[in-house]
């Protein structure tokens, strides 16, 4: 499909013409717009309410930026990524996460591959195994039953399962206990074991290439762990090892048990796969009902994305609102502030899909942007950074935007503490907005010197994201939303939001410099940049015991 650069287009200019308007117009002002601004900017998608009448834009701007999306083709990529078109054109791949959500017979022949039949039988054999490991019938090599599930697998193998499980943790009671672990520094699996024994442990090893170094580092730490205790033998693997991977064949060449080898596609990017069996472990802590359910969710938000019209469509509208921030008003970063102390993964999780999808400064057509793309995400449950950062976000000089996400279900009582967190909430959305003038510090008697210092100016936009309870048709909802959020900011900037070429020269510097970190190389007469050199020295030196204080500079 060809792309648009959006900066030729005559709206962008009018976008430019329309911020530079807007810079200095207060939200209060905004706001009084009237009822149209609710119609057009509070809407529901699949379980969620989102208010976005606090944004910094009025009904022009909202045309504008829809008439951008209209020109850079932001639907025809959308039907072009439902239908299996290869959208992800740097990898030649169809993007297919949708479908792993869509019920059967709900996704198209891809390439060959019929997907919906494949995508319902990978999930009938996970939940088979899931349901075993859950009521103990499936057993360790000494028959007993498995009382802890670690998954091991790092990014998008990793990241949504956790976020997930922790979110989800009120749900699906009585299976193992499951813990995640990703960091090759040891001290990662080894917390992920405290309390474990081999007899009662089963290791899922999630990678979709099984190539990653940390996810293969660990998992052959954790078959060293098993076999230390329960021997060589081949049923060790085959009862105490599950893999989940694209590469059957190398999941497969690592000892895993073939029936122990959940697959899933090219289609699917890492960042956008808890739908698939990386989501095992997810499974087994909530119950195949309770994933199903979040699929479920998902689905509900992918037709809401599908076919709700543009102006009334939230994933269209959140992007949108996004990119104007990053691109028009120069927002280097956005906040997402869940008030919710079992969503605080969530920012994590959105940081890798929103900055490894976006994070791009090259357009499809090879071009290189001369405008902003990808902004910063992060953030932190609420009421915990209302008392670390929310200063910079009320008096900073920065735009910070921010999505402050509410439960109205209770977690956990008293529910006072659950009605206090959400006045919170609402209180800080106020604050952002409306900030508090000079005139009205001093009729409250504050002394002129710290007038000044007071004054709140407001204005900061944020929407607030309303969830009747976390369960897993909202939780699926949410990521989804997100998800489609992240595509519609792609698809108007250009970029291919389901390649990750930044993260590869990394990987192949480390594995270049681990023979020197672990010594098996001299640094001495090796190719290496001078503070490269000087850096593994040190660390060669520091590793065999600590400096003297003599030695040092
Ligand atoms: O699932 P894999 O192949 O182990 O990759 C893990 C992660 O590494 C990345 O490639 C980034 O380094 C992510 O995109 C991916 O989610």
């Amino acid at each position: 499909m060809e792309t648009v650069d959006p900066r030729s287009l005559r709206v962008w200019r009018e976008l430019e013409a329309e911020a530079a308007e807007l810079r200095d117009v207060p939200l209060g002002t905004l706001v009084a717009e009237g009822s149209d601004r609710e119609r057009r900017l509070v809407l529901d998608a699949g379980l969620l309410r989102i208010d976005a009448t606090r944004q910094l834009v009025r009904a022009r701007t909202l045309e504008l930026l829809g008439e951008l999306a209209r020109e850079t083709k932001v639907v025809e990529l959308r039907e072009a990524m439902f239908g299996g078109g290869h959208i992800n054109t740097t990898e030649d791949r169809a993007v297919g996460h949708v479908w792993l959500r869509a019920p059967r017979g709900g996704a198209p022949v891809v390439d060959g591959i019929d997907v919906s039949s494949a995508v319902h039988d990978v999930l009938e054999r996970m939940a088979e195994a899931a349901v075993r490991l859950r009521d103990g019938s499936w057993t360790g090599v000494t028959g007993e039953r498995i009382e802890r599930v670690v998954s091991i697998g790092i990014g998008g193998s990793d990241l949504g399962p956790r976020m997930a499980a922790l979110a989800l943790e009120a749900f699906g009671h009585g299976g193992p206990e499951v813990r995640f672990v990703s960091n090759v520094d040891p001290v990662d699996l080894e917390r992920a074991l405290v309390g474990a024994e081999p007899a009662r442990t089963l290791f899922v090893v999630v990678s979709k290439t099984f190539r990653t170094l940390e996810t293969l580092q660990n998992a052959t730490a954790a078959l060293a762990w098993l076999r230390s205790e329960l021997g060589e033998g081949p049923e060790v693997v085959a009862r105490h090892v599950v893999a989940v991977s694209s590469n059957v064949e190398a999941a497969t060449a690592f000892g895993v048990d073939p029936a122990n080898v959940f697959g899933f596609w090219d289609f699917v990017g890492g960042r956008y796969s808890v739908w698939s069996a990386v989501g095992f472990a997810l499974m087994v802590a909530v119950g195949p009902e309770g994933f199903l359910s979040l699929l479920a969710g998902a689905h509900a938000m992918d037709e809401h994305f599908r076919t709700e019209p543009m102006d009334v469509n939230a994933p269209v509208l959140h992007g949108l609102l996004m990119l104007w921030y990053r691109t028009f008003l120069g927002a280097q970063t956005y906040a997402v502030l869940p008030y919710a102390e079992r969503l605080a993964l969530l920012p994590s999780y959105l940081q890798q899909l929103t900055m490894e999808s976006n994070g791009k400064s090259v357009r499809r057509d090879g071009e290189r942007v001369d405008y902003d793309t990808g902004a910063i995400v992060w953030g932190e449950p609420g009421t915990k950074g209302q008392h670390a950062f929310y200063q910079l976000l009320h008096q900073g000089t920065t735009l910070v935007p921010a999505d402050i996400i509410v439960v109205a279900e209770a977690q956990a009582g008293p529910e006072r503490h659950h009605d206090l967190l959400v006045a919170n909430a609402f209180a800080q959305a106020q604050a952002l907005a409306f900030g508090r003038d000079e005139a009205s510090l001093r009729a409250a008697g504050v002394p002129e010197r710290l007038v000044p210092h007071k004054r709140m100016p407001g204005s900061r936009p944020s929407s607030v994201v309303m969830m009747p309870r976390l369960a897993p048709e909202t939780l699926g909802a949410l990521i989804a939303l997100y998800e489609h959020s992240v595509f519609v900011q792609g698809a108007v900037w250009g970029i291919d939001s389901f390649d990750q070429w930044g993260v590869e020269l990394g990987k192949e510097l480390a594995d270049q410099l681990a023979p020197f970190t672990t010594g098996e190389r001299d640094v001495e007469g090796a190719d290496l940049d001078p503070t490269t050199a000087r850096l593994i020295e040190w660390y060669r030196s520091w590793r065999q015991g600590p400096p003297k204080r003599e030695e040092m500079p």
